[in-house]
């Protein structure tokens, strides 16, 4: 594999991504409370939860969407700060994928896969077309490469937002819902692109509700209520014993 289609976490000391005692508030409403959690690299840990509680927001701050007003997040040993330069770096190094995908509609799939790198990394653009289509090899849809977004379906689009991440060479993802707009049909094709850059050793922090999912790559489940952590464990541990009433209350409307 060539140096740009690595997909295997940087080396640097410590967790790929660290929160110690965070909170944040939107205004008056504390929305995370005290929220410490290590993802060691090549982890792949899930964030599930009922809706409100914070999980978006959570990875929302870890690639600096939204900023957290207390304790401390770091990404590949760097705190993230009010400081611009650092920033950038950490959106470098973390690749996101939305709910409802967020590609350019009047750009081709192509054109969606090289704009980052051409403008952020400066790369010429036969490299970059070249990278992207590699990456669209890698999820399964380079015959789409000169279609704009709204030709595809909602499955392919998100895997071309996959791509589109991974073509920026992010040494962790984050994944927010990334099926939960899907048809059930389109679901299956997504979840398998996830499960192939597990296997690749990519570090994952995936906001989702597909047990299966967790149950085949999770490290770790982590049951999210009202913005705090209200436990995390082995996904078949944390399946068959919950040790917290609430999470055995969700889990068991989820599973069953
Ligand atoms: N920009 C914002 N301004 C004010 N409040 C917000 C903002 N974004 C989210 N919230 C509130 O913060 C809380 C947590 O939202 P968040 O989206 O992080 O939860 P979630 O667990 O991801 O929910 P869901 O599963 O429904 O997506 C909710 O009460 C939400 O209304």
């Amino acid at each position: 594999m060539s140096r740009n289609l690595s997909l295997v976490g940087r080396a640097s000391e410590g967790p790929a991504v660290r929160l110690v005692e965070v909170d944040k508030w939107y205004g008056h409403f504390q929305v995370l409370h005290g929220v410490s959690l290590d993802v060691p690299r090549g982890s792949r840990v899930v964030i599930c939860g009922p809706s409100g509680s914070g999980k978006s927001t959570l990875i929302r701050c870890v690639n600096r969407l939204e900023a957290h007003q207390r304790g401390l997040i770091s990404v590949n040993g760097v705190e993230l700060t009010e400081q611009t330069g650092r920033i950038d770096r950490i959106r470098g190094d973390v690749g996101m994928v939305f709910q409802h995908f967020n590609l350019f509609p009047h750009l081709t799939v192509l054109e969606n896969c090289t704009l980052a790198q051409r403008w952020v990394r400066k790369r010429p653009r036969q490299e970059a077309e070249a990278i992207a289509m590699a990456f669209l090899e890698r999820v399964k849809i380079p015959e789409k490469s000169g279609s704009y977004p709204g030709q595809l379906s909602g499955g392919q689009q998100q895997r071309v937002a996959i791509a589109r991440a991974l073509c920026m060479n992010p040494s962790i993802m984050l994944f927010d819902e990334p099926t939960s707009a899907l048809d059930p049909e389109m679901v299956k094709e997504v979840l398998d692109t996830m499960v192939r850059l597990a296997d690749d050793g990519m570090t994952m922090i995936c906001v989702t509700h597909e047990m299966g999912f967790a149950r085949q790559v999770a490290s770790e489940v982590v049951f999210m209520d009202e913005g705090k952590i209200i436990e995390r464990n082995a996904p078949d541990t944390l399946f068959s014993s919950p040790s917290h009433e609430r999470t055995k209350r969700f889990l068991s409307n989820l599973l069953h």
